[in-house]
């Protein structure tokens, strides 16, 4: 089994954070994530979030902290993934975010966070997108 590293950004704005829908025929079909994706061989995974927001929704970003690290197995796909979770902050002269390469996007509060919507390696990284929105005021 091969490990995939994956970047992924808590992106939020307004008490909301931004989630898109994986699109059908990928792993995990209609999930809610996280947006990010692999990080190529050599790549800065910084950099790489940077790439996958523009290329999924064209949004320019600038990547903040590490938020949270997860690694899990999925036996089903005979893959793990070893994912990054990082802040990350629009420009302001950055376009909205459009669903350009994921099924779906949308902007959701603490209480629309629901882990079954979810891949289960996003269970930890939930928690605490969950008690940040809620102790934003
Ligand atoms: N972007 C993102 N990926 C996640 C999250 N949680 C999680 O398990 N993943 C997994 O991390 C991998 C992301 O890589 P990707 O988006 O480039 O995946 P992909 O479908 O192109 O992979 P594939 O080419 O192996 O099928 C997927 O297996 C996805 O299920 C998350 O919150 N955000």
């Amino acid at each position: 089994m091969h490990t995939v590293i994956v970047a992924a950004a808590v992106l939020i704005e307004g008490r909301r954070v931004l989630l898109t829908q994986r699109k059908a025929g990928a792993h995990l079909a209609g999930s809610w994530e996280f947006p990010g994706g692999k990080v190529e061989p050599g790549e800065d995974p910084k950099a790489a979030l940077a790439r996958e927001l523009a290329e999924e929704v064209g949004i320019v970003v600038r990547i903040g902290e590490i938020v949270d690290v997860t690694f899990h197995r999925y036996d089903d796909a005979n893959k793990a993934v070893l994912l990054l979770f990082y802040d990350a902050e629009r420009t302001t002269d950055s376009p909205d975010p459009s669903a350009i390469d994921v099924a779906a996007l949308r902007w959701a509060t603490a209480d629309e966070l629901e882990s079954a919507d979810f891949p289960p390696a996003d269970v930890a990284i939930l928690a605490k997108v969950r008690h940040r929105l809620s102790c934003l005021v």
